[in-house]
């Protein structure tokens, strides 16, 4: 397995100081900035879009910006992430009308592409795109919102997407976002996963190094 990544998700960052914020959370050991973008459609929620991304690059940030689509259509907006400043842009494939040629987009655009799993989004959307993946997210709560507690069967799901990438011989990102906590990383970790997206669990506390530290504390319990 490759080295996990840590990447707290901006949905519960202080948006007043978003660059300060992730700043400070990228300075206390975080790897990736994760990047929930929400159109009030796809899901009921509105956050950011590409203007923001660019704000953050525009601040000197420079660690990989992990761009979540919760939009439908997908298309259109993924050039502009792109011109932006993102590294890696997932999608949902309910929300793409030709998932393979929304994958191309990415990759011509330059940017790392990734599918998203909502809790029961049947995984016959990874049926003849895996050689054009970098990123499978699973969703371990309904999109939408932080805070949420983590579904259990989620860890099922992961495991049965750890063994899909292990059987296919590419290098992908097993991803998870949603209820990610200390006391129950190393299990999510366990069952595949190898990228955990935390947003209140990191940014709902006064001492970023803190939590980020322990997650990596319990995640070396797997990796020894
Ligand atoms: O994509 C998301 C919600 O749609 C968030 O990234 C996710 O819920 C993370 O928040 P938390 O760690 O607080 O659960």
């Amino acid at each position: 397995m490759r080295p996990f990544l840590i990447a707290p998700s901006i949905l519960s960052a202080d948006f007043a100081r978003l660059g300060e914020d992730v700043d400070a959370v990228l300075n206390a050991g975080a790897d990736v900035v994760h990047f929930d973008v929400m159109d009030n459609h796809y899901v009921p929620n509105l956050t950011i879009g590409p203007m923001v991304c660019q704000a953050l690059r525009n601040y000197g940030v420079t660690a990989d910006i992990d761009v979540h689509l919760m939009v439908k259509p997908v298309d259109r907006i993924i050039p502009d992430f792109a011109k932006a400043g993102a590294s890696i842009i997932t999608f949902h494939p309910e929300a793409s009308e030709h998932i393979d040629r929304t994958l191309q987009l990415i990759k011509e655009s330059g940017c790392k592409a990734g599918l998203v799993f909502n809790p029961a989004t049947p995984l016959h959307y990874l049926d003849h795109v895996m050689d054009k993946l970098d990123v499978i997210l699973l969703m371990s709560v309904n999109p939408g919102f932080g805070g949420q507690s983590f579904i259990p069967s989620t860890l099922d799901k992961l495991r049965q997407v750890r063994k899909l990438i292990d059987d296919s011989g590419y290098d992908i990102r097993l991803q998870v976002d949603g209820g990610v906590k200390v006391d129950n990383i190393a299990e999510i970790a366990a069952a595949g996963a190898d990228m955990f997206v935390a947003g209140s669990a990191i940014f709902n506390t006064p001492d970023y190094k803190a939590v980020i530290d322990e997650m990596r504390a319990e995640l070396a319990s797997i990796e020894a």
